[in-house]
């Protein structure tokens, strides 16, 4: 008999060739592997599960609407299902429980009997004073009491972290059903659909698009939301797991006269689309655009406060978008119909292709790029696959290249070796930075917008980079720094306008705001007052750490230092903004303790002026009348001014001269007389000039 032994092939005994049975190498497809490892694409517990099925659709339909030009308009709706609904939807029947001690929420007669203990000594409690209940409880309610504190603490510690978690943007931990209210076996499912007004797919495309797993087209390089061709088709693996139900589509393109519609599932080992129906119906509204909806597990209850974050953050950095989002329940007051409108109809440019930087590139790209290039020789592939490579420095390159290079060379026809001495001169070449035309930041307009929308500060600064490179690719950098408004130290980030809302405490963002910003030197105290950072990365490849799009990594020094660099620019605009700000409130203080005596030294002027008034005018009458002595004593300047000093210093020496000075200065000189005052003097050359009121006075006098 022949020995299926691998010792015994290695011994030769057997010179025949394996049979496939023998061998213990398996394959996974991509989708089994993402089936498998569905976290690492967002998919964690079926509440993150909703919300990360909210986020794929909407991106998608985003960069739908956004590549034809067409201002968004995005519907989405989580309907939720009775677990009736559900069974009568895929056609199972409710069944009564017979068993009851095979469920999980199953109590035991002891437990019955300790929870019934638990009652009585909780109502005891409710009724009595604590201290008439530490008297009268037997030693066995004590401990049972301290036992049931102990569990009520525990879950409410637990609840607290969860909360407290939830709004650091931690990871949230599923909550724990308590046993007795809801089995383990009660999941809630709900429909999530998204209807937008974008391009729409081409009919023939459609299943590969969402039921081949990493098929996409956004995989060239260019500033896109999307990028692994992958977040529609985990939802659809994550229906086919929770509920096995397929996935809809809806799609019609620009002049189209029909919908495509297409119902169909994934074949999880094959990687391919498991068809249903795909079909080509009427489509009298001339509508284009696409409507996608999936029937999943998931939970409401403890990411609502997330998927609500996200859609106002989402709102936040796209204000030329319309957001419709709703919540339909079982319960209809627990129903959400949140519009998030439009708020301007100026839509960033659509970014653009762009070609790789040498930098940027491996041996696989270059591999790559030579199988697709049209170009026939090396010369015109150097200058026309690659971005800031001109002709003349393409020939440069090729010189130094070696002398088995030459610029007419067939470019298909380089050897595994002449490739590798490709790569290693794009390394040490020296290129001109690829430009940041091709990208479309947010915009520090709508930054603004979003972090006065969000928090409501006092003061707000912003701050848009210029365009920066890492490892070949350029990025942008924009923030925006606000104090004032709600508590704390808020962060907001955003990569190619995508609100990121988990793994807060990798991300650059946060490790740059809470770690390498001295606030101090700003004016602004970290721990006391309220600051809101908004900081939106967008480049040709954001570099998240893992596909399900949450962080940014901490480790490439150019994003980490643009970043800290765009939120010291808006600090330092803050800092100006905070310091006259600081003066304006100390002058204030100081005007309104001066207004508290104030009043008294101008009442002591008004009612000098008032009785010089009275006397200047009876001398003017007496002058107009003939008095000829009167005429020597108003031309006396000298008289005159001194017997107002004198009769002011009589009244208001009690005033700080300095700070009246001050009040008059800042009151500024009054144009109206504002009492029924007026009178003329003489000024130092003799001549009559008029005293509108008591501050200008006193201020002459001063
Ligand atoms: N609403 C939509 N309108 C038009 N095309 C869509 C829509 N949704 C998905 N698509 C198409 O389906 C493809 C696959 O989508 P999927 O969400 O799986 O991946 P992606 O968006 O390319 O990348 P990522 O996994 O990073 O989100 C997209 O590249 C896009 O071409």
């Amino acid at each position: 008999m022949e020995s299926e032994s691998p010792i015994e092939t290695k011994k030769g005994k057997s010179k025949t060739p394996k049979k496939a049975k023998e061998s213990i190498l398996k394959q996974k497809s991509p989708a089994e592997f993402f089936a498998e490892n569905k976290n690492i694409a967002g998919f964690d517990n079926p509440g993150k599960c909703l919300y990360t099925t909210v986020r794929e659709f909407v991106e998608n339909a985003l960069d739908s609407a956004e590549s034809i030009s067409e201002l968004p308009v995005i519907e989405i709706t989580i309907e939720e299902i009775i677990k009736s609904k559900f069974n009568s939807m895929i056609g199972l029947v409710d069944r009564e429980r017979i068993d009851e001690a095979l469920y999980d929420d199953y109590e035991t007669a002891k437990a019955r009997e300790g929870t019934s203990d638990f009652a009585y000594v909780l109502e005891f409690y409710v009724l009595s004073s604590l201290d008439v209940l530490k008297c009268h409880l037997t030693l066995s309610c004590s401990n049972l009491f301290s036992l049931v504190q102990k569990r009520l603490a525990k879950e409410a510690r637990a609840q607290e972290i969860q909360a407290k978690n939830a709004s650091l943007g931690k990871k949230v931990k599923e909550h724990t059903v308590s046993k007795g209210a809801k089995g383990r076996g009660e999941a809630s499912f709900y429909r999530v659909t998204c209807k937008d007004n974008g391009r729409g797919m081409p009919h023939d495309d459609i299943p590969n698009m969402f039921g081949r797993v990493l098929s996409g087209t956004k995989y060239g390089l260019k500033q896109t939301r999307g990028k692994f061709g992958l977040g529609a088709k985990m939802a659809l693996i994550w229906s086919k797991m929770s509920t096995g139900l397929p996935i809809d589509i809806s799609s019609s393109m620009r002049g189209q006269n029909y919908i495509s519609f297409c119902r169909l599932d994934i074949d999880i080992h094959r990687n391919i689309p498991h068809i249903h129906l795909h079909e080509k119906r009427d489509n009298k509204d001339k509508w284009h655009g696409a409507e996608i909806q999936v029937v999943i597990e998931g939970n409401w209850t403890t990411y609502r406060s997330k998927i609500l974050h996200y859609m106002r953050q989402m709102a936040v950095i796209t204000p030329y978008a319309q957001f419709l989002f709703k919540f339909v329940s079982d319960t209809p007051d627990k129903n959400i119909t949140i519009k998030f409108a439009r708020r301007t109809d100026a839509v960033p440019p659509v970014p653009v292709e762009t070609k790789h930087h040498p930098s940027s590139v491996d041996i696989l790209l270059i591999k790559r790029l030579i199988a697709e290039t049209s170009k026939p020789n090396l010369l015109q592939f150097l200058q026309h696959e690659f971005v800031n490579i001109g002709k003349p420095l393409a020939e440069r390159l090729i010189g130094e290249m070696g002398p088995e290079f030459s610029p007419k060379m067939a470019v298909k026809s380089l050897t595994d070796q002449q490739i590798v001495r490709i790569h290693q001169l794009f390394r040490q070449a020296k290129f001109d930075d690829p430009s940041g035309d091709c990208l479309s930041p947010a915009g520090e307009y709508n930054l603004r917008l979003g972090i006065i929308k969000e928090l409501h500060p006092d003061m707000v600064a912003t701050y848009s980079g210029s365009a920066q490179v890492f490892e070949g690719h350029p990025f942008i950098v924009e923030a925006g720094v606000s104090v004032g408004g709600k508590d704390g130290l808020n962060i907001f980030r955003f990569a190619n306008r995508i609100p990121l809302l988990f793994e807060q405490g990798g991300d650059v963002v946060t490790r740059t705001a809470l770690k390498r910003i001295s606030w101090n030197n700003y004016k602004i105290n970290q721990t006391q007052d309220k600051i809101g950072v908004f900081v939106s990365i967008v480049s040709t490849k954001i570099p998240f750490k893992g596909t399900g799009k949450e962080y940014i990594g901490d480790d490439i020094s150019e994003i980490a230092s643009a970043v800290k660099s765009a939120i010291q620019q808006c600090c330092i605009q803050l800092k100006s903004k905070i310091v006259k700000k600081m003066q304006a409130r100390e002058q204030q203080e100081r005007k309104r303790n001066l207004s508290k005596y104030i009043p008294d030294a101008t009442n002591a002027v008004y009612d000098v002026l008032k009785e010089m008034a009275r006397s200047h005018v009876s001398k003017k009458k007496r002058y107009e009348e003939g008095d000829a002595d009167i005429l020597r004593k108003v031309s006396d300047h000298s008289i005159t001014n001194e017997t107002l000093k004198e009769k002011l210093t009589e009244h208001v020496e009690k005033v700080d001269y300095q700070m009246a000075l001050e009040y008059a200065t800042q009151t500024g000189v009054r144009e109206e007389p504002s009492e029924d005052i007026y009178l003329q003097s003489l000024d130092g050359k003799g001549n009559l000039f008029d005293f509108h009121s008591p501050i200008f006075v006193f201020r002459l006098f001063l």
